[in-house]
């Protein structure tokens, strides 16, 4: 279920809310309009002991492509820093199993390496972040368009509040998914392709936009899984 929106008022000082009411005076605005993103439905977590709401530590992990070593070195991540591992593909999989009436479009998108709608996946990330009793989420394979981000941050009302990106040459990547021996309908070669070329014309802008925010961390994806580790680990380690 949707949860409610916190109201503009409780969330900003009375010196805040005075300055908008002078902007929305002078510029004939609404400073409703023009912070909604960061005030309605935001997603929130349930505290498992206190049953409090709040804003979970939200990564997005993003790859180079399929294969470019995500879920693998979210694991890790997972096993060390005790966050809880949102696969964005493992939920999307989950619905098609599920009866779900979205679930032989899902199938049919994922077999043609195309997007899912964001309307769909949106709503599974926000159900997973608000049912987790963990303060620390990373989201895994998402967002794989600008209309995806553009998504999340109008429904859920925040952004990530950092990126990372493993970045993995062509051919390593394709090696690694057809090796990969999951029995995925989508690790065969004619989709892999699909999925490549969706990566450089719809990914490549998020990343751009994260970058130029500069939350993205840029981690380079060759070499073994340990010596990746080795570049993740400094990016949390403040965390602990
Ligand atoms: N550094 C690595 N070197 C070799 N194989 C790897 C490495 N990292 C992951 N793999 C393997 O490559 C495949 C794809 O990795 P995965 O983590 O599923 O990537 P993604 O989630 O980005 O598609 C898996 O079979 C995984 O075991
Ligand atoms: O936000 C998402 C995440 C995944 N997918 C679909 O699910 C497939 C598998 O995604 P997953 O992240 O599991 O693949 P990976 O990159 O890890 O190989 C993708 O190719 C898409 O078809 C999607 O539409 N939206
Ligand atoms: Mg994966």
């Amino acid at each position: 279920m949707w949860r409610r929106g916190v109201s503009l008022s409780s969330m900003l000082s009375s010196s805040k809310s005075r300055l908008l009411n002078q902007m929305q005076v002078a510029c004939g605005f609404n400073a409703c309009q023009v912070f909604s993103t960061h005030v309605l439905n935001p997603i929130v977590a349930e505290d498992g002991v206190s049953g409090a709401r709040r804003k979970p530590f939200v990564t997005f992990v993003l790859g180079s492509g399929p294969g470019s070593g995500k879920g693998t070195q979210c694991t890790r991540i997972v096993n060390t820093f005790g966050f809880t591992h949102l696969s964005v593909g493992d939920l999307l999989r989950k619905e098609i199993y599920s009866d779900s009436e979205n679930g032989s479009m899902i199938l049919d998108t994922i077999k043609e390496g195309k997007i899912v709608p964001s309307e769909v996946t949106v709503k599974l990330i926000k159900k997973a972040i608000e049912a987790s009793e963990n303060n620390r989420i990373l989201v895994d394979g998402f967002p794989r368009s600008e209309e995806n981000r553009i998504a999340y941050e109008r429904v859920g009302g925040v952004e990530p509040d950092i990126v990372l990106f493993f970045d993995c040459p062509k051919e390593e990547m394709v090696k690694r998914v057809l090796n990969r021996n999951q029995g995925r309908i989508d690790d065969n070669i004619d989709t892999v392709k699909e999925r490549l070329s969706v990566f450089e014309e719809l990914n490549l802008p998020v990343i751009k936009y994260y970058s130029e925010k500069g939350i993205l961390h840029k981690i380079d994806g060759t070499g073994t899984e340990d010596e990746i580790y080795e570049r993740v680990l400094p990016i949390f380690a403040a965390l602990r």
